[in-house]
């Protein structure tokens, strides 16, 4: 068998697997479009312009049968996804046409492309850098608006050139500084070029600090604000956790003690993804196996982003509530008083000596279904008020974008210690040019081939 190479023809179903409308044979490569004419009945492909696309069918040139009537996208080199030749056939979108239009243009001069590998050859012929590439599956993953929002910032490269930049100033005064060694115009330039590397190094790790700050933000944006809902048993945080979710997951009882174990569920609230955690009531207990659940719900509060408290504001605050309280003091929280369509039972002014000075109470009835708007508009203002428009601003999302910053960051640091030891400069220069490079590997700029494999190989296929 012939090894796979970057230079052959490859093809893929470039659609989800299944019954659907329409499904595309995609190919891409310098024999796409002899391929695909091989196979087409219709216009001749090789002659007719360059994104068209063309009615015909599609004829097993075999046994001359007839697979399926199709339309026929030609995009010649290079103003093309991949840079090169790329013919897309539009075909039914039943598993059996799609299969068999494979099948043939497998046959007749194509090879199945590997996962990502379309999207590796945009990288590899410099339409779009590796940073972009990674935006791609992003993009495809994006569960909420938001997320979205930011994988399509990234596709277009603003990411990149933020790094870009930093790069080119980096090289800059690295480019200064040899000239002020091979030349010294001064006496004093050994100190003139400390200075200028340390000024630059102080000004690219502020802006490096300033990205990792937002992976923060973007690591809550992939996987969702970790949400535990806390209380003492009985007081309705199931009965929230199954409104918040739209749907009876987990079981209500006037039983205190119902929820036994902790029960995790992603909600989209107001465009705030929400990983919500459920958890048993805490109370002294007897019981062994509600002593494992209420571990697990101090647990699920130190593991928390935010905390609600739901309190049972028609009874007295109990030792319970205020060691709750107490628990949660230091966590981003929502502290809300359930059961309000109840009479009130509850010192509000006792419980506010107990919050934080500006900290408000919810009071809701989630039985009744009031108060739950007002929930989730501060849930949204808590989300949305520590996170930066990403529409303006670039935000790093990426684990391995993350790792190379963090090492970037290091890199500098190392510069910067150099410079106050009073170190040689060309040590301090190996610093500067490692960060260089390690900011070149986000962008590809520089990279290894395991790193490209290992990469497009989570893509989906024909992506
Ligand atoms: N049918 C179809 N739809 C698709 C894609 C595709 O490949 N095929 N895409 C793929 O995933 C996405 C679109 N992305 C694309 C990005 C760049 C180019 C492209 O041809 N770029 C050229 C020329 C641009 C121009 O004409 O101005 C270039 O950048 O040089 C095409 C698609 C989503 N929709
Ligand atoms: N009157 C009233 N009853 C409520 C309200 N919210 C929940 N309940 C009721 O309170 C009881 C307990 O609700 P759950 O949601 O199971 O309480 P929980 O906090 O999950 O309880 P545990 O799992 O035992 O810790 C149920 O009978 C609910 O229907 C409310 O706002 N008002
Ligand atoms: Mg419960």
């Amino acid at each position: 068998m012939k090894t796979a190479t970057e230079f052959d023809t490859i093809a893929a179903i470039s659609t989800p697997p299944g019954e659907g409308a329409i499904s595309i044979v995609r190919l891409s490569g310098e024999e796409a479009v002899q391929c695909a004419q091989k196979i087409f009945a219709g216009q001749n492909l090789q002659l007719v312009s360059s994104h068209t696309i063309n009615y015909g069918h599609i004829v097993d040139p075999e046994s001359r049968q007839e697979v399926d009537e199709v339309m026929v996208s030609v995009m010649r080199a290079p103003k093309t996804f991949t840079r090169e030749d790329v013919v897309e056939i539009n075909c039914h979108g039943g598993i059996v046409a799609t299969n068999r239009i494979l099948q043939l243009v497998l046959s007749n001069g194509a090879r199945l492309a590997e996962p990502g590998e379309f999207t590796k050859r945009a990288f590899l012929h410099g339409r779009i850098d590796l940073s972009q590439a990674e935006a791609v599956m992003d993009l495809i993953r994006a569960k909420t608006d938001r997320s979205m929002k930011v994988a399509l910032n990234q596709l277009d490269g603003n990411l990149s050139h933020l790094i870009k930049n930093l790069r080119q100033d980096i090289l800059g005064v690295l480019a200064q500084v040899e000239v002020n060694i091979d030349y010294p115009e001064y006496d004093d330039v050994e100190e003139m070029t400390t200075r200028l590397l340390k000024e630059k190094a102080l000004e690219v790790r502020q802006r490096i600090k300033q990205l990792l700050s937002t992976a923060k933000q973007g690591k809550v944006l992939r996987e969702g604000l970790a949400t535990a809902i806390v209380g003492r048993p009985n007081v309705g945080k199931s009965s929230l956790l199954n409104h918040l979710l739209h749907e009876d997951k987990a079981i209500v009882t006037d039983v205190a003690g119902t929820t036994r174990d902790v029960i995790e569920e992603y909600v989209n609230v107001r465009g705030v993804p929400l990983k919500l955690v459920d958890t048993a009531g805490i109370r002294e207990t007897v019981d062994k196996v509600e002593k494992i659940g209420v571990a697990r719900s101090k647990h699920a509060i130190e593991q928390a982003d935010l905390v609600m408290l739901v309190l049972n504001g028609s009874e007295p605050l109990t030792n319970e509530d205020r060691q709750l309280l107490k628990l949660t003091a230091t966590k981003k929280r929502i502290v809300l008083l359930n059961k309000m369509d109840l009479t009130r039972g509850i010192e509000v002014a006792q419980l506010k000596e107990l919050l934080q000075p500006d900290e408000e109470i919810l009071t809701t009835s989630v039985l009744k279904n009031q108060g739950l708007e007002q929930l989730e508009a501060r849930i949204a203002e808590l989300f949305f008020g520590g996170i930066e428009n990403s529409q303006t601003t670039v935000m790093v999302t990426n684990a391995r974008h993350i790792a190379l910053l963090n090492q970037a960051e290091k890199a500098l640091t190392s510069v910067l210690q150099g410079i106050s030891a009073k170190m040689p400069v060309d040590l301090i220069q190996i610093d500067m040019t490692n960060c260089w490079d390690l900011l070149g590997e986000i962008t590809g700029d520089s990279y290894q081939d395991e790193l490209l494999n290992q990469l497009f190989s989570q893509f989906c296929l024909g992506k």
